[in-house]
Parts: C-alpha cells; structure tokens; sequence
C-alpha cells in the first residue's frame, strides 16, 4: 500500500516554521502536484518527506507505515521514497546504466532491471553513454529512471522540468505522467507551474502560508477555487468588486445573477455583502458588432499560437482579459463589445460571512 498520508506537519528551519500543520493524502498510484508561490516550503515538504529534514510535529506515513513522527524517523534508503532532484544531479564518471542501477542490488541489475526503466522512459539502448553526452531532458529522464530502478512506493519530483525549454518540457510531462502510471508509483511534483500542475497530475495541491489551501483535482482548484487566493493564483482572472443583492450583483461587465444557496433567496440578500466577482478570461464573449454586451476598446492583441488574449478597456475605464481560440476576433483600436458567458464565482471580502456564491449573467 503505498498511500502518501502527510498530518498535521510542521517543520522549518528557524524559530518561525515554514510548514504549520500542513495535512495532506495522495491516493496510491496518483499523481499530485504541489503548486505554490516560491518560498512557500514545496521543497521543504519533499526534504521532509524523503526523510532529509526532520519534522516538529505531526505525522508522515506511507500506507500504514509510519516513516516520520516525533521520536520516529525512517532513515531515507529505508523509506522506499525515490527522489528526482531539480537537475538531475546524475554522477558524471558514471555511464547512463550505472546511474539508473546505483541503488540497485546485484541481483536487481541481473535481472535487467536498469533496462526495463530506461525502456520505461523511453532511453531504451542509452545505457552506455555518459551523462555529458545527453540533453538536459534526457539527463531529466535518466534521473527519473534511477528514482523508478528500486520501484518505490513513492517518487517525489523537485521542479524536474524547470531547467528545460518550453516545447521539451510540454513533451516530457506527458512521457514522465505515462512512466508513472506504468510504474505505479504514487507521485508527488513539486512546480510553480499552474499550467504544469493543471495539465499533469491528478490531484493539485495549493500551498499558501505553510498550509494546504485546497486539494482538489485540477478542474476542481481552477472552476471550483476554494477561496479568492486560490482563485488567482490558480490562473488568470478578471476581478471586480461587487454587492449582490436581489439575487443578482452589478459588474461593470453587466447584470450577472447570483444563483447560489447563501445569497439569493436565503434572506440574506437584503443584506448588502461586499465581495470580489471573478470570471476567467475564457469566459468574457467579444461581439464585433457591438450590440450584445458593455461597450470597450480593444488596447491590444497577444497571439500565442494556441489562443491569444485580447486586452479591453471597458468605457468606465475598467481593465479586462479576454481569452479567445481561432480566429482573432477583433484588432487593437476597434470598438467592441464585451459579455460573459457561464458562471461567474462572488466572494464576499474577508470580514464578511465566508460563503460563496456562483454567479451566472443574467
Ligand atoms: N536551509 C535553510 N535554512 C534556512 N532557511 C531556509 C533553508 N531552506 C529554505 N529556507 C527558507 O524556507 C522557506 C521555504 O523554502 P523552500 O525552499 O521550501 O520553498 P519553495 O516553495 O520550494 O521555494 P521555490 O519555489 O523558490 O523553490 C523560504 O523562506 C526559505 O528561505
């Protein structure tokens, strides 16, 4: 059973600890990713886990076995834990083949072993060769391949795919995800990298003032966000204040109706509740006729490709992004009109009761 249960962990390195009673479960065989700004404690949290920093307080355990507790500390080779370091940081005297079986036994390495996991990273026949004679994202599979050799219950991943260029990182996430379903192993990928955390793992975990924030999976931090800080970090955003009241809150984006229990009906809509109503930019429509919606100005066009981002300047002189697919819809300069499409999430400011709603254009 290899079930990563984290509890109640705190652990730092001065008087004030970075991690404060962080709780956290990945289910065997998943893929989780830690996802958070930098300084928040990720790599902290993987030193811990592979027993390289000790705890203060509270519980790791790997299915029922206990590996870190006050006064319990398995000692990291005994833990079954593969580590993949930001780098690969492979032995550069060391072939491709001596690496991968470094924590192996004899008998493992006979067996053949090694050449099952660089089959299983897809470096089948690289054995031989020497770490400098690889690119950065084979050094990166080689490394996982040397994590994978003892078949861990667990494989922890530092930011493997940070040092690498955007179209090779695209291609090494969806073998490395591929590797580790295979394997079986339950995995944990640190990143900063929304689109990283979103597009790989299973469940995303976001980690803010030394605590999970919210653990869901990636739909559910990104369309259900469980607080406003999760919300904007957790993608792009257009934010505005609001007070709904009668079921509905003004937005200089329109009328959008507030449609969740807690705001409409429940007699709390006399009450006025301040708060901040988030759309993504995906969800903003464009009319290039100018009749459906609020007047804007379009002030500028970003293509990327895929998709571009559409920048307007709403005739209040508000600011919003807009997200569109295919063909431009519009120029900078042009006159347009803005609406939003879907559901729309109210959350009330801080000092006001925590309860959110989901608005939807009236
Ligand atoms: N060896 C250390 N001694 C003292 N403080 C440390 C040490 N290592 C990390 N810290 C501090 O602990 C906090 C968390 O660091 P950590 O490396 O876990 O963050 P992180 O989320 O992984 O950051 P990044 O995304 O930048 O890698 C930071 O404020 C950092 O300065």
């Amino acid at each position: 059973m290899s079930r990563l249960t984290v509890e109640g962990l705190v652990a730092g390195y001065g008087p004030q600890p970075v991690l404060r009673g962080l709780d956290l479960a990945v289910p065997q065989g998943a893929l989780a990713a830690v996802l958070g700004p930098s300084g928040c404690g990720k790599t902290t949290l993987l030193r811990v886990l592979a027993g390289l920093h000790p705890l203060r307080e509270g519980r790791v355990a790997l299915g029922d076995r206990v590996l870190s507790a006050p006064g319990v500390h398995v000692p990291p080779e005994r833990r079954g834990i593969g580590l993949v370091p930001q780098e690969g940081a492979l032995f550069p005297h060391l072939s491709v083949a001596a690496n991968v079986g470094f924590g192996l036994s004899r008998a493992q390495r006979r067996e053949g072993r090694v050449e099952e996991v660089l089959e299983l990273v897809g470096l089948a026949g690289y054995g031989k060769r020497m770490p400098a004679q690889l690119s950065g994202g084979q050094q990166q599979r080689v490394a996982l391949a040397r994590a994978l050799a003892p078949r861990p219950g667990v494989v922890l991943m530092d930011e493997p795919f940070s040092s690498l260029d955007a179209a090779l990182r695209a291609e090494l996430r969806t073998d490395v995800r591929a590797a580790l379903r295979a394997s079986g192993a339950t995995a944990l990928l640190v990143t900063h990298d929304q689109e990283e955390a979103l597009g790989m793992a299973d469940l995303v975990a976001v980690l803010r003032d030394g605590v999970v924030a919210q653990l869901g999976t990636p739909q559910q931090v990104y369309l259900e966000p469980a607080d406003l800080d999760v919300a904007l970090f957790v993608g792009e955003a257009v934010v505005f204040d609001g007070r709904p009241g009668h079921g509905a809150v003004d937005t200089p984006l329109g009328r959008l109706t507030v449609t969740a229990e807690g705001v409409a009906g429940s007699g709390e809509t006399e009450r006025s509740r301040r708060g901040t109503v988030l759309v993504r930019p995906e969800q903003v429509r464009i009319d290039r006729t100018g009749r459906e919606g609020v007047a804007a100005m379009v002030t500028d066009v970003l293509f990327h490709g895929h998709d571009a981002t559409v920048l307007l300047r709403l005739g209040d002189g508000h600011h919003v992004r807009c997200r569109v697919q295919g063909p431009l819809p519009a120029s900078r300069g042009d006159a347009v009109s803005v609406s939003v499409s879907g559901t729309a999430r109210f959350f009330p400011a801080a000092d006001q009761p925590v309860t959110n709603a989901i608005a939807s254009p009236s």
